[in-house]
């Protein structure tokens, strides 16, 4: 579904250049959940900005569906971005702010796109709440609509940055239930950022380990753990000798 080979970027130029990544390969096939981990600031959000083509990368080779997306325009819009702050606007109901992506887009009758938003709506769990405005929601509301205005993008490739990194620890878990449940109904593939490796563990197919610096590209880790997954995995000790294996990988790559 992706593939980026020898990716490269920088912020600013001339004496002012600070370079964030390069030489950063990955391959994400259909229907895979993928997450990206890595320390903060090496570069995760940036690399999202550059998939969904609203930054253009230095150097490196992008193909989205098989198909060579040189420039970031080219990319605009065939991949829905979910950025890590949820950007609900507060002045726009639970409804207006799905309809986002229709108004970007009125590829089809708005009605058409009001039925699917409802329907997303009930599978999401969040019957009744169309008409509420984001601060009207709990924090983990507000993720879910995030996500599903997201889903509504209709792109089968989704970029979900940090979605649950502020939510406390029970509504965390519940989201992440949630999200395993969707991602097995919807048939998408999932791009996610996060910082807590027993997330990635969880939720993943494979987990690419990102560290930032010039030169150093990804180093992917196969979490091979058995679907359908539930939380009482966490327990096992397949599990834990995994985290720990993840920790010492990233830790290791930190240092180097
Ligand atoms: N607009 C910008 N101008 C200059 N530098 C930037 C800009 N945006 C980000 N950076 C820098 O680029 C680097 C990568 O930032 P990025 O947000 O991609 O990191 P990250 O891995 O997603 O971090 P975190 O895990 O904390 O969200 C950081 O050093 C950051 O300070």
């Amino acid at each position: 579904m992706i593939n980026i080979s020898n990716l490269s970027y920088a912020f600013g130029t001339g004496s002012s250049r600070t370079p964030v990544f390069s030489g950063l390969s990955m391959t994400v096939q259909r229907g895979e959940f993928i997450s990206i981990v890595g320390g903060s600031g090496c570069g995760k959000s940036t690399l999202f900005k550059i998939i969904a083509g609203l930054l253009e990368p230095g150097s490196g080779r992008i193909t989205l569906n098989g198909a060579e997306s040189a420039t970031a325009a080219k990319r605009l819009g065939s991949v829905a971005y979910m950025p890590q702050q949820d950007l609900l606007l507060p002045w726009r109901t639970v409804l207006d702010n799905c309809l986002l992506p229709w108004e970007l887009k009125r590829s089809r009758p708005k009605a058409a796109a009001i039925a699917e938003i409802r329907t997303l709506l009930h599978r999401f769990g969040l019957d009744g709440t169309e008409g509420a405005y984001p601060q009207e929601l709990s924090g983990g509301m507000r993720q879910r609509v995030a996500v599903l205005r997201t889903v509504a993008a209709g792109n089968d490739l989704l970029l979900l940055d940090e979605p649950f990194g502020a939510l406390d620890a029970i509504t965390k878990r519940s989201l992440q239930r949630w999200l395993l449940e969707l991602w097995a109904e919807l048939d998408k593939t999932v791009l996610f950022i996060t910082h807590d490796l027993e997330e990635a563990l969880l939720l993943s197919d494979r987990i690419y380990l990102m560290t930032g610096r010039e030169g150093s590209g990804m180093q992917e880790f196969s979490a091979g753990l058995p679907r359908p997954r539930h939380h009482s995995l966490n327990y096992q000790p397949q599990f834990a000798a995994l985290r720990q294996e993840l920790e010492l990988k990233l830790y290791e790559n930190r240092r180097s």
